[in-house]
């Protein structure tokens, strides 16, 4: 099991967008989901009592009306609160339209004032799912105080209308029902509820919560009032011997959204790494490597920023290591660690959230079991991170992603990634990312990201990627193709 047990209003989002990826629609999940509930009805229901189904415009009333369609051997009416040119979904219009054709007995209310119910046994209560906002708004406050005013059985669809799945809380006038049919999974707050709940399996694909798909791209936001420094602060740690990596992981951090990126480098390479781009900060410490008496200064530094990325370029003099070593042991912040920097990870006592971006070779030098199939080897990656207490984002043809508890798969990429200088562009992206997300989500989406970008690439020219190329399709992955 990859996400909780119980999943919350934007996690739902997440699995149906990754359901969809994998080619089941969210209609087909409605469709299961009306037809689990239509059997739990069944279940409450003798063959001559009247069933009143209350739907809303949204996709939780979309189930109600596929429930109808299966419940069609009842004396059932169903009632659509509010105007159907209003009806949210398009999915849950279909499913409207087909029951307007069919035989079934609907009626549509707007006006609080009308509503009524009509002596009926069993009460469907499908006003509000896991879409609701804010306090109950009319005709849905007066409908819920009617229908908990009945002498009926209520059935609810996913959820009571009225609970906020994201918080887990009743809102006031929150219907309050007999028993409970909630889909896929647990949402938060149901356990706190007297009514029976029932779990069913709509037919999500195995795999919609444990791959990194488009549907991981929701946790991506951007409101229009946001403000410089929402987006976050990262420091690049890296160069010496190298020069192009730390600034290829800097450039990737400001693709990928920081607000600000600051890359410190040995002072001898300020001028060549500040070259790349005019979009560099470059903070030089002194001397041609990074060595003891830097530590303290990027320490002081690095506390000022939201993550760290540590390794692009360091390389693997004695002197280097062990300032990794000394500032790993004494920062406590997030960072990403990558390349030579990886080397210290598993003999270093630190109190920081670490991502540690290995490929498979660095993996198994920091002491991961190898194994011929992904799956094993994800097993190993889960190990591996519960015991270092750390992220691993282990990078292969699929990328696997596990903080030692949970554990995702990103299968985004192509052969053509192989070249020098990518590493750097998935450890900057990550390093943006964990600015704002936790390790988990940030490393699947780096992953993810930094894959699709090469896939853009080499959709446009063919093979022949330079890790620059990625830069500029950073965004692109991340924004244009956002379910
Ligand atoms: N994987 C999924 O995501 C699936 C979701 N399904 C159903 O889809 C539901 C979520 O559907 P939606 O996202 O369309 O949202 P909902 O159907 O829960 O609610 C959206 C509607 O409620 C109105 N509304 C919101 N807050 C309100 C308030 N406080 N007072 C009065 N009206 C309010 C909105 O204007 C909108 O019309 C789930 O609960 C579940 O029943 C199922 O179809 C199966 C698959
Ligand atoms: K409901």
């Amino acid at each position: 099991m990859t996400f909780g047990s119980e999943l919350t209003g934007r996690e739902i989002a997440i699995v149906d967008a990754n359901a969809a990826a994998l080619g089941v629609t969210r209609k087909q999940l409605m469709e299961s989901a009306g037809n689990a509930a239509a059997g739990v009805i069944r279940d409450v229901a003798d063959a001559d009592d009247r069933i009143e189904i209350v739907a809303g415009r949204g996709n939780n009333g979309g189930d109600a009306l596929v429930a109808a369609r299966f419940l069609g051997a009842y004396d059932c009416r169903i009632t659509l609160l509010g105007d159907p040119d209003d009806i949210g979904t398009d999915i849950a219009r279909e499913n409207w339209d087909a029951l307007e054709r069919s035989t079934v007995e609907t009626r549509t209310i707007g006006d609080s004032t009308a509503f009524d119910l009509s002596d009926p046994d069993v009460v469907v209560d499908a006003m509000l799912g896991t879409g609701i906002s804010g306090a109950l708004r009319e005709p849905v406050a007066t409908a819920a105080d009617t229908i908990n005013a009945a002498d009926a059985t209520v059935v609810s669809l996913d959820v009571p209308s009225g609970l906020d799945a994201a918080a887990g809380t009743l809102a006031e006038g929150a219907v309050r029902p007999d028993r409970v049919v909630t889909f896929h999974k647990p949402k938060p707050g149901l356990s706190d509820l007297d009514a029976p709940i029932e779990v069913a399996d709509i037919g999500v694909p195995p795999g919609a919560e444990y791959f990194v798909e488009r549907g991981d791209l929701l946790r991506l936001d951007r409101p229009a009032d946001s403000h410089k420094g929402d987006f976050g602060e990262v420091l690049v740690i890296g160069g010496g011997p190298y020069t192009g990596a730390p600034a290829l992981a800097a450039q990737s951090a400001l693709r990928a959204g920081a607000d600000l990126v600051r890359v410190a480098v040995p002072a001898a390479i300020a001028d060549e790494v500040q070259g790349f781009s005019e979009n560099l900060i470059v903070r030089p410490f002194d001397g041609t490597q990074l060595t003891a008496p830097a530590v303290d200064p990027l320490l002081d530094l690095a506390a000022d920023h939201d993550s760290v990325v540590l390794g692009p370029g360091l390389g693997d003099a004695e002197a280097t290591r062990s300032a990794v070593e000394d500032l790993l042991a004494d920062f406590e912040g997030t960072a990403v660690v990558d390349a030579d920097a990886l080397r210290v990870v598993p003999d270093v006592e630190t109190d920081a959230s670490l991502i540690c971006t290995p490929h498979r070779g660095e993996f198994e030098r920091m002491g991961g079991r190898d194994a011929t199939d992904w799956e094993t080897r994800a097993e190993h990656v889960a190990d591996l991170a519960a015991e270092l207490g750390a992220t691993l984002l282990v990078k292969g043809p699929a990328d696997i992603i596990s903080d030692g508890e949970s554990t995702r798969v990103s299968r985004t990429g192509n052969p053509g990634m192989t070249v020098g200088g990518t590493g750097d562009v998935l450890a900057g992206v990550t390093g943006a990312l964990a600015a704002t997300l936790d390790p988990l989500p940030a490393a699947s989406l780096g992953a993810y990201v930094t894959g699709r970008a090469g896939d853009l690439v080499v959709e446009e020219n063919g093979y022949g990627l330079v890790a620059t190329d990625l830069l500029d399709r950073v965004p692109t992955a991340m924004w244009s193709e956002r379910p």
